[in-house]
């Protein structure tokens, strides 16, 4: 199914600011952020450790109190409507959130209950969730029983039980393996494709923002760096790079420069780095530049950029430096 993204922001926020004051100092954990999600969009908090994406999600979720700025989350505003946005939205925290004990069926029945549904009403949302995050199989096994991946998606489906129109995942996928991560990265699809649920999430993996957001907001020391679509943020920020294993590569350089595409071109020994706008449709225009000069090369290549360069382009720092 399509998804058709509506008029009325899902999120929006203005200039929210948390500041803790502790007896060991002042941490400002989120500065003047300004966010908007639009509804039906899968969005990326993008940070390493420490960058305010947890702080984010908690104050957007009416857990913790904005020390400034203002939201709209659901159509509600978050400082004077907060049970009104709780009703509408599900939050998954950073795990550890079910009975271990309960079987699958039970805890998600009990959830449900708990969002006011009765005992027959509760058990067929419980086996509905069951059916949407592939957990049937399962479901009369208990929680603690399950594999990581298993359990993660039962505290999804916890947060799908009232049926929010948005939710928020707090690093759905920390610990789990690749495979279990790819697995719930599709269920978090599935999810907004056949439910059109809004979905917010963290994530300090720069290939899960890249695989599974429509949009990233790239945050660090509490501060928003940069927006976009992960396509035009590699694009718009740090350009595709084909380099030319070229004899002479001062010539080559002199061949290149100013031609339309090209931002920047940079030589190293025998290697010629040019970084343009869309490397797939420069490299045979530059190619033939290169050879109507006469000039030879034995090898091209094209780095195509990561989000892990779009970060190091905007902060000076890697990733993992944090
Ligand atoms: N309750 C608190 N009291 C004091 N400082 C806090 C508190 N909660 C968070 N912080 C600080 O605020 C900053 C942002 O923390 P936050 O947990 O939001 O980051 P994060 O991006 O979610 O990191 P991670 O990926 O490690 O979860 C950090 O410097 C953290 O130490």
């Amino acid at each position: 199914m399509v998804h058709r993204p509506t008029e009325a922001p899902a999120v929006e926020a203005a200039h929210l600011e948390r500041v803790f004051r502790t007896r060991y100092g002042t941490t400002t954990a989120v500065a003047d952020l300004d966010l908007t999600v639009r509804s039906g969009e899968i969005v990326a908090l993008l940070g390493p450790n420490g960058a305010g994406k947890t702080t984010t999600l908690r104050m957007l979720t009416t857990l913790l109190r904005p020390t400034g700025g203002k939201a709209t989350v659901a159509g509600c505003d978050l400082l004077g409507e907060a049970s009104a946005v709780r009703a509408k939205i599900g939050y998954v925290a950073q795990g550890g959130s079910t009975d271990r004990g309960l079987r699958v069926r039970e805890e998600l029945g009990q959830q449900c209950r708990f969002h006011g549904l009765d005992r027959a009403a509760a058990g067929a949302r419980a086996s509905e969730l069951c059916e949407l995050l592939e957990l049937a199989d399962v479901a009369d096994r208990p929680i603690g029983a399950l594999s990581g991946g298993q359990q993660r998606r039962v505290e999804v489906a916890l947060g799908l039980a009232h049926q929010p129109q948005l939710i928020f995942l707090d690093e759905p996928t920390l610990g789990l393996d690749p495979p279990g991560r790819r697995d719930l990265r599709e269920h978090v699809r599935r999810i907004r494709d056949e439910r059109g649920t809004t979905v917010v999430f963290s994530t300090n993996l720069t290939e899960e923002a890249d695989v599974l957001c429509d949009r990233v907001i790239v945050i660090d020391q509490g501060k928003k760096v940069a927006e976009g679509s992960p396509l035009e943020l590699k694009r718009r920020i740090a350009g595709d790079v084909v380099t030319f294993h070229a004899d002479d590569v001062d010539r080559a350089r002199e061949a290149v420069l100013g031609r339309g595409r090209v931002r920047e071109v940079a030589a190293a020994g025998e290697a010629l780095r040019v970084t343009v706008d869309d490397g797939e449709n420069a490299v045979g225009d530059l190619a033939k530049v290169l050879a109507d000069a006469g000039i030879q090369f034995r090898a091209v290549d094209l780095h195509r950029p990561t989000l892990d360069d779009v970060f190091f382009e905007v902060t000076g720092r890697s990733m993992r430096e944090g």
